[in-house]
This record gives structure tokens, sequence and C-alpha cells, in this order.
């Protein structure tokens, strides 16, 4: 029997699929339609997810595992910030680790167990990087500007100011008001901007982010290859960069941003050294259910889950959540 594990970061949710342990991994292939299948909510495994880490054994020197993170629609991203602390997690727990480095598609990151952020709330602080502002870095075309940073680009909304960053999945970010965060342009403009569009020929992650105060965000996120999302852990780094930039006296490097989200809070710090930015993103790795399928099953994509356990952590969680001031947003 295989085991699988459903966590979530900020209520970014995936299932995470440990390939040392199987006899045989899984080919691209079926990796792919096995996460299509188990994170649509259509196919009631536990209301689906945003999508399937994969760990694997490391691929650099000096790295304790990989992740690779598949979308709900199938497609691989660079980076993940909320699941790369759940990997973190599950690695530590695995190798009895509390500070190494896993491989992700471009770079080895840097991850560390956390004090937890409640009680029962555990947290992880992962690295962000590296940080591209180029368009090709992205990719982006068509818009006039090798870079977007508090630009006005009237072909993708008249009247908003974008940013453009890679850390290194890309992120389109704008800061907002109030009724533009609850309005329905990033939707529309997610939708468009993540179908057959002459600007981010791979997609691109939306963020509207909403300044609260000093040091202090919310961030709502259009996610590539899933949708609207309760939080992205690379989208609120990159927004929380963006931030800094945009607003410079509303920030201070090295001390952390408090980054509320649809699914609860994180924190961020922001570094400069060597003239290259990176980001500490801290914050929950929950898991809430352990589940059980074969290898035959995992292979075939077909949802045959013989076990489900609930882990109990999610109380503690949503305890979190309601313990944290109420924003008029
Ligand atoms: N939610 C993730 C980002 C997942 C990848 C993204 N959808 C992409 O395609 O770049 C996070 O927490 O960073």
């Amino acid at each position: 029997m295989a085991q699988l594990l459903k966590v979530h970061g900020s209520q970014n949710s995936f299932f995470i699929l440990d390939q040392t342990k199987l006899q045989q991994p899984l080919s691209d292939e079926e990796l792919v339609a096995f996460t299509k299948k188990i994170t649509d909510p259509q196919n009631n495994i536990l209301d689906g997810a945003d999508g399937v880490l994969v760990v694997n054994k490391p691929v650099r020197a000096g790295a304790a595992a990989q992740m690779r993170i598949i979308n709900a629609d199938g497609s691989e991203a660079s980076m993940c910030g909320n699941g790369l602390r759940t990997v973190a997690r599950y690695v530590a727990e695995r190798d009895s680790l509390t500070d190494f480095k896993v491989d992700t598609m471009n770079a080895s990151l840097h991850v560390r167990k956390h004090e937890a952020l409640a009680p029962g709330v555990p947290a992880f602080a992962v690295e962000i990087s590296p940080v591209r502002f180029e368009k090709d870095a992205l990719p982006y075309n068509n818009l006039g500007h090798d870079r977007l940073l508090d630009t006005p680009v009237p072909e993708l909304l008249p009247g908003l100011r974008f940013s453009a960053l890679a850390v290194p999945n890309p992120h389109l970010i704008s800061f907002v008001s109030k009724e533009e965060l609850n309005g329905p342009d990033l939707g529309e403009l997610g939708a468009r901007l993540n179908s057959d569009n002459p600007y981010f020929s791979d997609g691109v992650n939306v963020n509207f982010g909403h300044v609260l105060g000093h040091n202090a965000l919310f961030v709502k996120t259009f996610e590539r290859g899933v949708g609207f999302t309760n939080a992205c852990g690379t989208g609120m780094s990159a927004t929380s960069l963006a931030f800094a930039l945009v607003k410079p006296n509303m920030v201070t490097f090295n001390e952390p941003i408090s980054v509320y989200n649809p699914g609860g809070m994180v924190k961020t710090i922001l570094h400069h050294n060597a003239g290259e930015y990176w980001i500490e993103l801290i914050g929950n790795a929950t898991f809430t259910h352990k589940l059980e399928i074969s290898e035959d099953d995992l292979h075939q994509a077909n949802l045959d889950i013989t076990n489900t356990a609930e882990t109990n952590e999610q109380q503690a969680y949503n305890d979190f959540v309601n313990n944290l001031p109420i924003l008029e947003l």
C-alpha cells in the first residue's frame, strides 16, 4: 500500500506523494493523470486540492529530498512556497532533520523548522529564491516594458499599476483598494492571462495586494493552473518584495511582514544580500489526513482509497485563524 498525505499551508491544499517509498515511481504522464483526478473536487476525495507535491530523492549534492509541484490542471510549476513548507515538515519528520535543503526545479532551497504559530500549529520557514524581474524570466511579451515595477499597463487593466516578479515562478502584482480587491477584476484578469493571450505565453499567477499598514498586507491570488486559491506562498512572497520596492516607507527589510490571506496568515522577511533579493516565508505546515491507496491504483489514476484517517490538526489551525485580528475588508 502507498500512503498519501492531505496537507495545507494557509489552506492552500495539496496531496503529498513520496515516490521514494514506491516500488516503481510514476511516469510524468501518470503523475499528470493522477493529479488531475485526485485534485478535482467532483471526484470527492477530501474536496480535491490545488495540486500534488511529489517527493523524490535529491538531485543535487547537499539536499535531503526533491519536491516537484504539479498544479491541478496537470501543468508543472517551478516552485510552491506553501507546498515547500509542508514538504519540509514531511521530510523533517521522515528523516529526523530540522534544518536542511530541498531541491526544486531551479534551485536547492534552505528550509528549517520554526516555532509553532500557535498551540498545535506546526510551522516551517522556507527560502524563496531566486528572484528575477526581467521580462524573459517570467516570461511576458508585447507590453512595451522590459520590467514592470508599479507600471501602468492599460493592455492588462486600465487604471491599475503592475509589478512582475519571477520567484522563480511568475507573478503579476497590483496594489489595490478594498473595492478593487473584492470586485471582479482579479478573476477576469487571471482567467484571461491563463488562457491563450498575447502577453503571458506560459500563464502567470495574479496577485492583488491591499496595504494594511507598516509591514502588513492582505494578498488574494488567482493561481496559474488552479484558479482562485486560499493563499499562494510564492505570491505572498513576491507581493511582499513588490510592496517594499513600490512603497519603501511602508516596509522594513529583515523584519517580519504579516501577510494575511483568505486562508489565514503567514510572515515574510525580505533580505537583500550581494545585490540579490531573497525572501523567507514562515507559516503553518498542517497535515489533515493520511490516505492509503494501492500502487497499481496510483499508476492507473484509479481513486480507490482504501483507508482515510484524520490527524485532528485542523481544529488547532481553525483556532489560530479565529484568533487573528478581524480585518475590515
Ligand atoms: N500555491 C503555490 C504556487 C503553486 C504554483 C503556481 N500555481 C504556478 O503555476 O506557478 C505557492 O504556495 O507558492
